[in-house]
């Protein structure tokens, strides 16, 4: 490995990336950057500010901002819904890179870039089998990279990103990613690393039960791939030590949970059916004022089920009130049951404040457009959806800021 100069006419800023063969650069003055190679030669002339050197330099505009938003979870436990909803909320259809790789495990929308982090894995299945690792030890994923490439990308320059391909268990070759208007980083570790934690804008966790992860799985590996209930059982066991260090603890970070549990309608409930679930919003994050029930900072339970809302049994319940998280001060929104009919949801949207709607009924119009996604009619799929239109306000907000300060004073 060599340390090499290359001169260049371009003036540079921290917006530019370079195609070398390497994968760091380490720093670059007003024409000149300078970087480890891993072989190939580069022809410099001293001080001559000409470039005769392969390689491309690409730079971004100075102001460009890419909006990243975390989103994390254990394999299975709905990233994959998740984000169809979000990707709905700004409108368009999410597609892998046209032309790339069928394996690609990125959605591109118009608004949205979706990155899995699974890309990052630096043992492919056969290297962590030897190692005797799981994919959620740090030790199969490369923090370093991760962290580079958000960055990267969130100055506003495109970055070749590894891809592991779920199919052959192998890491395939990169495919190139430009900046979008929103990065979505999602996977098992968007806030384990705390350098990659500080380039999220917001961050969600999806912190699904155990009851409740173990009855999705059965019915996705069970119905979809035709696992055994042994098999699921044994990897959702395997992983569990590994998930406990190293997932589970991100919480904490998070600026949205979304807490999947059963049901408190039903005495004893085995069925994992009937959910109940709690958004948990930090209080004092910039650009995120957490959504309330009827009065802000109350302690409040409502039963909405009557005139206005058909209920079947067992009923719905929703709960509001302040409460401590991780020794944060947060809200929480808690929806137990389900709705029988989905149209009737405006009953409730309406009683909800600070959903960061454009139009009365917009949650319930979310939702009804998608009723075949899982969790349509519980408290996964309208905080999921609240949580959406909570991240599209979060982005406007940015960027209105963005408009009205001018790029030197942002920078200062
Ligand atoms: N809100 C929900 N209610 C009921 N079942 C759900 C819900 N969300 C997800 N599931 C179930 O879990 C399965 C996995 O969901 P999804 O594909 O969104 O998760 P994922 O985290 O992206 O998974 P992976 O990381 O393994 O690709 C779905 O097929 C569905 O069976
Ligand atoms: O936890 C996971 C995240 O999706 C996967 O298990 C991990 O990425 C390894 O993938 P595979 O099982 O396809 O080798």
């Amino acid at each position: 490995m060599a340390v090499c100069t290359v001169y260049t006419t371009q003036s540079l800023n921290t917006n530019c990336s370079f195609s070398t063969p390497s994968k760091i650069h380490l720093g670059f003055h007003q024409k000149q950057v300078v970087f480890y190679t891993t072989g190939k030669k580069t022809s410099k002339r001293s001080g001559s500010n000409h470039t005769s050197s392969p390689y491309v330099i690409t730079c971004a505009a100075a102001d460009a901002q890419t909006v990243v938003i975390g989103l994390a979870a254990d394999s299975g436990c709905g990233k994959s819904t998740f984000m169809r909803r979000l990707t709905s909320v700004f409108g368009g259809a999410a597609e892998p890179p046209k032309g790339g790789n069928p394996d690609s495990n990125t959605l591109i929308s118009d608004t949205t870039t979706v990155i899995c982090l699974d890309d990052y894995h630096s043992l492919d299945r056969t290297g962590r089998k030897e190692k005797g690792v799981t994919a959620l030890d740090p030790r199969a994923n490369n923090f370093d990279l991760m962290y580079e490439q958000v960055k990267a990308i969130k100055d506003g320059v495109a970055v070749e990103k590894p891809i592991y391909n779920h199919v052959s268990g192998l890491l395939d070759p990169p495919e190139l990613i430009k900046p979008p208007k929103i990065l979505v980083i999602e996977g098992l570790h968007p806030m384990y690393d705390s350098r990659v934690r500080d380039l999220l804008d917001f961050s969600i966790y999806l912190d699904i039960s155990n009851e409740v992860k173990f009855a999705w799985k059965i019915q996705r590996d069970m119905a979809e791939r035709g696992h055994s209930l042994e098999s699921i059982k044994a990897s959702i066991e395997a992983r569990k030590p590994d998930f406990d260090a190293y997932i589970d603890p991100q919480k904490q970070y998070a600026d949205a949970v979304i807490e999947v549990l059963p049901t408190q309608l039903i005495p004893d409930d085995n069925e994992g059916k009937i959910l109940r679930v709690r958004l948990i919003m930090k209080e004092g994050v910039q650009y995120f004022s957490p959504v309330y029930l009827f009065d802000e900072g109350s302690t409040i339970s409502w039963i909405p089920c009557g005139r206005k809302l058909t209920c079947s049994y067992p009923g719905i319940k929703f709960s509001y009130g302040p409460d401590s998280y991780f020794g944060h001060e947060v809200s929480v929104l808690e929806m137990d049951g389900q709705f029988d009919r989905l149209d009737e949801l405006i009953y409730v949207e309406s009683h909800l404040s600070n959903i960061s709607t454009k139009f009365y009924g917009e949650v319930t119009q979310q939702l009804l457009k998608h009723t075949d996604f899982p969790g349509s009619n519980n408290g996964t799929g309208l905080f999921q959806t609240i949580v959406g239109l909570k991240i599209r306000d979060l982005y406007e907000q940015i960027i209105a800021k963005k408009v009205k300060t001018p790029v030197q004073a942002r920078k200062a």
